[in-house]
């Protein structure tokens, strides 16, 4: 899978993609994360990538030309499967969106900065909009880091052991069991008899029954239809 990111705060990005899991994803060859800088395809003395809004009020826009020009260039190299804007009211981002974008080959993915970008970027070159949650960020780097570390991770082969995404909160519409490590004690805390017992079948069932009642009592929503209330 390839990912090209397109800010203008390309500083932003360059923590989150060298390092660990995705660091990882990029060694191993299978994915790989491009970083744009939208002042790239400014024109004019002070490479200028937002103006003021028709209409007056406060906060700048990003323009469309050097978001054209860019997403332009950047189609003469590769076909995209999906043209992300990242945006507060974008569809919110789960688990399920995250697995079918990690079946895409190529993702191109704009952020926002300011009051966000002129609406005619969004109607014309915009094929999805994907919000991480009902709150305001600066920008969208941080949001594209969460969308792009979600997807990466479920690409077979970045994470050591394949069956651990799928044990994750959300892939079978429940929450994680709790997990232990050693010390097996800890200032009188122990630790379920049953995971130190080594008898697979019955860890199995005991994680599944833990996942259920942790999803009962935190996110009881998501068990609606599901025969497990
Ligand atoms: C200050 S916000 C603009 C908010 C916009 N005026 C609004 O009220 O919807 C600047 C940029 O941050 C990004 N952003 C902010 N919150 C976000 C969220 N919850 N999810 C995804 N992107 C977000 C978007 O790219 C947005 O264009």
């Amino acid at each position: 899978m390839h990912i090209d990111i397109i800010t203008v705060v390309p500083g932003l990005l360059e923590g989150p993609f060298s390092h660990s899991i995705l660091k990882r994803a990029e060694d191993k060859g299978l994915a790989s994360v491009k970083v744009h800088n939208l002042r790239d395809y400014a024109t004019g003395k002070q490479n200028q990538v937002d103006d003021y809004a028709f209409g007056g009020g406060a906060g700048m826009v990003m323009m469309i030309e050097p978001i054209a020009r860019c997403i332009e260039a950047l189609q003469k190299e590769r076909t995209y499967d999906e043209i992300i804007y990242m945006t507060p009211d974008g569809d919110t981002f789960d688990q399920p969106m995250a697995n079918s974008l990690s079946l895409k080959k190529n993702l191109l993915i704009l952020c926002g900065h300011y009051k966000g970008v002129d609406q005619r970027v969004r109607d014309k070159f915009i094929t999805r909009e994907i919000s991480i949650g009902d709150f305001v960020l600066s920008g969208g780097e941080l949001a594209a880091a969460v969308v792009a570390d979600a997807i990466i991770r479920l690409i077979p082969g970045v994470l050591n052991d394949e069956t651990s995404a799928l044990t994750d909160s959300f892939q079978d519409g429940l929450l994680a069991p709790p997990v232990y490590t050693r010390p097996a004690e800890y200032e009188g805390m122990g630790v379920p008899e049953v995971l130190l017992s080594g008898h697979e079948a019955k860890i199995n069932e005991w994680r599944f029954e833990a996942s259920v009642r942790r999803t009962k009592e935190k996110r009881p929503d998501l068990l609606e239809g599901s025969g497990w209330e």
